[in-house]
């Protein structure tokens, strides 16, 4: 209480209101014992000269009393087991009096650019093409919910990359490019001299079929994506993603479907996937979905899931939502021709 009676936050407890009495008491102060309301200063006068209170408006019992236990009370579970600890998560844990949270620990990622024909600015020139991959994995691993300890450019040297894969500490090593079998692909014979026990190696999805995935030791995986950068966006989603989940202790999302506004080709035999953006409630295929090309992907919200042989408007196709869905731009149906 302060000199003048008030009553304020976070000071300790007044005497109890007596019948027919009002004291002055600040947002977030406790209440005395016996009060019946609060009434809000700009809803009452006080007349000093005769010592009272005139509430302008009528006085409900209660009012502005926040009463105890109103969000949770004692032993109650407050979120389920493995919640994402997301800002507002913290701000709860802390106001429901938690010093501590046991969580799963990121996993950590270090990210190995393969390539000696990568150039790190400027324009292709010579054969030179610019490495597209190291500025956008280490962000969408992030994105992931990785810690992501470094990204480094190996360019194709077989001892660089057996040195890098056999004595790094992260949990996940994911390398770009070399997944092929071509001269200077050196994933596999690496991981064969390295003994890493192959666990998917290649898939039948297009584009990314090259792409691999390896347990180096226990608990330390390698994520071969393939170079080409669609096929790399395509093994972040199918192998990256449920890898760092399942380290990270995440259920997975319950996958979903939608009706798709144009027909897609597709693959003979394999599955497609197909950057897209939600539109109307309809999957819109964006054009640009070459597997080196990220013009379409860079718009887009999702990759849809196209069975072989295609699929026609109206079929529902399953959608493996980009990490950042929500914060796509909305494309109006008279803009963006440039990509669909
Ligand atoms: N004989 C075969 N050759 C290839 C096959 C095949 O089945 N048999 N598959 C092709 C497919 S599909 C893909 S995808 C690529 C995957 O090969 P790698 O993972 O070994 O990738 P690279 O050969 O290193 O690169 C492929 C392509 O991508 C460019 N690249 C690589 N890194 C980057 C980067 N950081 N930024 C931008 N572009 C990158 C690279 O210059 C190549 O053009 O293999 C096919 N070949
Ligand atoms: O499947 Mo490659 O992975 O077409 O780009």
């Amino acid at each position: 209480m302060r000199g003048d009676g008030s009553i304020l936050a976070g000071h300790s407890d007044s005497g109890p209101l007596f019948d027919g009495t009002a004291v002055r008491i600040a947002t977030g102060a406790r209440i005395p014992p016996e009060t019946t309301a609060v009434i809000r200063s700009e809803h009452a006068r006080v007349d000093t000269s005769a010592q009272q209170l005139h509430a302008d408006r009528e006085v409900i019992p209660g009012q502005d009393i926040r009463p105890r236990g109103q969000e949770c009370r004692s032993g109650d579970r407050l979120l389920p087991a493995l919640a994402v600890v997301t800002p507002p998560v913290l701000g709860l844990a802390a106001a429901a009096g938690y010093d501590e949270l046991v969580t799963f620990a990121r996993p950590r990622v270090e990210v190995l650019v393969l390539g000696d024909e990568l150039l790190t600015s400027s324009l292709p020139h010579d054969g030179l093409i610019r490495d597209a991959l190291g500025p956008m994995i280490g962000p969408w691993l992030r994105a992931l919910g990785a810690e992501v300890v470094a990204t480094r450019r190996l360019g194709d040297d077989a001892e660089a990359l057996h040195r890098a894969v056999t004595t790094s500490e992260a949990d996940v090593v994911v390398t770009t490019g070399g997944t092929a079998a071509g001269p200077v692909d050196h994933v596999h014979p690496v991981l064969r001299k390295a003994g890493a026990e192959l666990l998917v190696d290649q898939v039948a999805v297009r584009p990314g079929h090259p792409m691999l995935l390896a347990r180096l030791a226990p608990g330390k995986y390698l994520v071969g994506l393939p170079g080409n950068p669609l096929a790399a966006v395509s093994g972040l989603l199918t192998l990256a993603e449920p890898l760092l989940r399942g380290l990270a202790g995440r259920p997975a999302p319950a996958p979903y479907s939608a009706p798709l506004r144009d027909e897609v080709h597709g693959h003979p035999h394999d599955t497609r996937l197909v950057p897209v953006v939600h539109r109307d409630d309809r999957l819109v295929p964006l054009h640009y979905n070459g597997p080196a090309m990220l013009r379409g992907t860079a718009a887009a919200d999702g990759l849809a899931v196209v069975p072989p042989g295609g699929a026609s408007a109206g079929d529902e196709l399953e959608v493996l939502d980009l990490p950042w869905a929500t914060l796509t731009p909305w494309i109006p149906s008279d803009a963006g021709r440039c990509f669909t």
